[in-house]
């Protein structure tokens, strides 16, 4: 049976190299793949790991139907047998629906991959409609970890090493960049992601500021004092 999944974790766990790999595997058994992406660090148009591997992908934008670029594919003669859609979190709700669509009317694979919360630890819309639609959600195995060592489960955004809660949801950017973070003292205005454990993303103590309190403890936010 054809599925929908949806392989999720924080930033950094490794969710577009398992595409990149879940792609080889499949391509190396002869089954062809049709792969999609939104806002990829790398650029537009392409699926890019930090592992440093890569891949051609088709970027799709707010307006883009993937279930009509499906469609349009077979209808020329070609074929697909799997989809991989990287960035998940980026796409609409209409637009997890058009994925749904691909497995239940085309009986075409798709394997989606993305974060489930935002800095605010709020869902994505795209992410919330993967959580309602996929036939399975799949917890990625390696853990990413907080500064603490405990497994990180939430994502932080950081302006000079500082978590900040106010903003635009979406903002691509990536994590450690320690000129982002001030892990060299410097500290500059440049938006940088962190992962952390629940207990330090609800403190907002960020490595940097966790660093900043060994020295000087009124450096941490005040709910993390003490
Ligand atoms: N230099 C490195 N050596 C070994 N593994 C690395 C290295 N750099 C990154 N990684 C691995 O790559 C993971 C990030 O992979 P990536 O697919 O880019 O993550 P995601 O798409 O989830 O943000 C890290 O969690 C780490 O396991
Ligand atoms: C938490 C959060 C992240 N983003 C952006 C930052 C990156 O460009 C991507 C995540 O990519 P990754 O391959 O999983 O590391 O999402 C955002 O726009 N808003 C957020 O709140």
């Amino acid at each position: 049976m054809p599925e929908l999944v949806f392989f999720s974790g924080t930033m950094d766990c490794g969710k577009s190299t398992l595409a990149l790999q879940m792609d080889h595997n499949h391509s190396a058994r002869g089954r062809r793949g049709m792969i999609f992406t939104r806002h990829d660090r790398a650029g537009q148009g392409v699926l890019s790991s930090r592992l440093g591997l890569s891949t051609p992908a088709i970027e799709a934008d707010d307006a883009f139907d993937f279930h009509a670029h499906v469609v349009a594919h077979l209808a020329a003669g070609g074929r697909t047998d799997y989809v991989i859609a990287d960035e998940a979190q980026f796409f609409t709700p209409e637009q997890v629906d058009q994925l749904a669509g691909i497995v239940d009317d085309l009986g075409v694979d798709v394997f989606a991959f993305g974060i489930t919360t935002d800095f605010r630890s709020k869902l994505f819309p795209g992410s919330q409609r993967l959580v309602e639609l996929a036939d399975r959600v799949e917890v990625l195995q390696v853990e990413a970890l907080c500064w603490c060592g405990a497994r990180a489960t939430h994502n932080a955004r950081t302006v000079g090493g500082r978590m900040v809660v106010e903003g635009a949801q979406v903002v691509v950017g990536d994590v450690g960049r320690p000129e982002a973070d001030g892990a060299d003292g410097t500290a500059g205005a440049v938006v940088g992601y962190e992962v952390l454990c629940r207990r330090h993303h609800r403190l907002r103590a960020t490595a940097a500021t966790a660093r900043a309190a060994a020295v000087h403890p009124q450096a941490l936010p005040a709910d993390a004092r003490g």
